[in-house]
C-alpha cells in the first residue's frame, strides 16, 4: 500500500532527520515504527501526511507518487493523522469534534465512511460523553476522540503518533484493541511508538528507527524485537556486562540528531 524509498527530510536546511529511509507497508494491516525519542518517528508520519517536504526520495501510495503533496491533498488521497499530543480543540464537545470533521477524500480514494453511530460502536466510552468538552475528558477518552476524528476523514491509511502516550495500562489496552480491529474495515494503520512491547503485541510488521534510518520489517510472530534492534544498531546479540541493558536504552543514546528548532521546511509561497 505504502512504499517509501530513500527518503531524506528534516526541519532545518542541511540537517536531515530522516536519511535515505525506506520501508514498505502491505495493505490492511497494523504496522509499527518504533524507536527512541528523537529518532524521527513523528517526522516520518508528518512527511507522509504532507506537513514536511522531503529533499530526496519518494513516497508512493497505492502506485501513486505522493511525494511532497500538501496536507489537504494527502487527506483527499486517503491519509489521516491522529497526532501526538492529540491536538483536540479543548472547548469543543465530543459531538462538535465529530460533527465538524467530514471526509474530503476523493470518492475513488475513500476508505470506509464512519457515521457517528459506527464511531460510538468502536468507542462506546464516548457515547456518554458527547456533550462533554475535550478538556473534560480523561486521557484515554481524548485519545479515542483523536482516533475517531481521524476516522471521520474516511482514510485508507491512518497514521497514529504515540497513541498510548501517558495512558494507564487499561486505557492503552482499549486503544490497542480498537486499532487492531481497523484493518477489518479496510484501514491500514501505521503507528509510531517508543516502546517495543506494545508494538509487537499489536502490529503485523514492526520497523525500527534510529538516527533517521529505518530497519527492514520485523515479523513480531517470528522475530525477536530486541535481536532486530541490536542488529540494526550494529551491536552483537551478546549482552556486555557493563553496558546498557536494553537495546532501546542504547538507541536512546545513539546520537539522535541534535539541532535547534528552526522554521518548518515547507515553503508555502
Ligand atoms: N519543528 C521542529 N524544528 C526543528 N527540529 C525539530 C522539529 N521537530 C522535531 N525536530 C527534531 O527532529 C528530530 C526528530 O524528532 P521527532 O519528533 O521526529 O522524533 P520522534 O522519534 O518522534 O521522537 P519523540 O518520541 O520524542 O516524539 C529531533 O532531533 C527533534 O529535535
Amino acid at each position: 500500500m505504502l512504499r517509501i524509498n530513500d527518503l531524506t527530510v528534516g526541519h532545518c536546511p542541511d540537517t536531515p532527520v530522516l536519511r535515505s529511509a525506506s520501508m514498505v507497508l502491505p495493505p490492511h494491516g497494523v504496522h509499527a515504527v518504533i524507536g527512541p525519542n528523537g529518532a524521527g518517528k513523528t517526522t516520518l508520519l508528518h512527511t507522509i501526511a504532507g506537513h514536511l517536504r522531503p529533499t530526496a526520495g519518494h513516497i508512493v501510495l497505492d502506485g501513486h507518487d505522493i511525494t511532497g503533496i500538501r496536507p489537504t491533498r494527502a487527506a483527499r488521497t486517503g491519509i489521516a493523522l491522529a497526532p501526538q499530543g492529540r491536538l483536540l480543540w479543548p472547548s469543543l464537545t465530543v459531538h462538535d469534534h465529530l460533527a465538524i470533521t467530514r471526509p474530503t477524500t476523493r470518492k475513488q480514494d475513500r476508505g470506509q465512511s464512519w457515521s457517528l453511530d459506527q464511531l460510538l460502536d468502536l468507542f462506546p466510552e464516548l457515547a456518554g460523553r458527547l456533550r462533554h468538552r475535550a478538556h473534560q475528558l480523561s486521557g484515554g477518552e481524548q485519545q479515542m476522540l483523536t482516533i475517531a476524528r481521524a476516522l471521520r476523514l474516511a482514510p485508507r491509511l491512518l497514521l497514529c503518533d504515540e497513541p498510548t502516550e501517558g495512558l494507564a495500562p487499561t486505557a492503552a489496552a482499549r486503544i490497542r484493541t480498537a486499532l487492531a480491529g481497523l484493518p477489518r474495515y479496510g484501514v491500514t494503520v501505521l503507528i509510531a511508538l517508543p516502546q517495543t512491547r506494545f508494538a509487537t503485541a499489536l502490529a503485523h510488521t514492526v520497523h525500527v528507527m534510529t538516527s533517521g534510518r529505518i530497519s527492514p520489517a520485523l515479523d513480531p510472530e517470528i522475530d525477536d524485537a530486541d535481536v532486530l534492534i541490536r542488529r540494526h544498531l550494529g551491536l552483537t546479540t551478546a549482552q556486555p556486562s557493563s553496558g546498557p541493558r536494553s537495546p532501546m536504552a542504547v538507541a536512546a543514546g545513539h546520537q539522535p540528531p541534535t539541532h535547534s528548532r528552526c522554521p518548518s521546511s515547507r515553503d508555502d509561497s
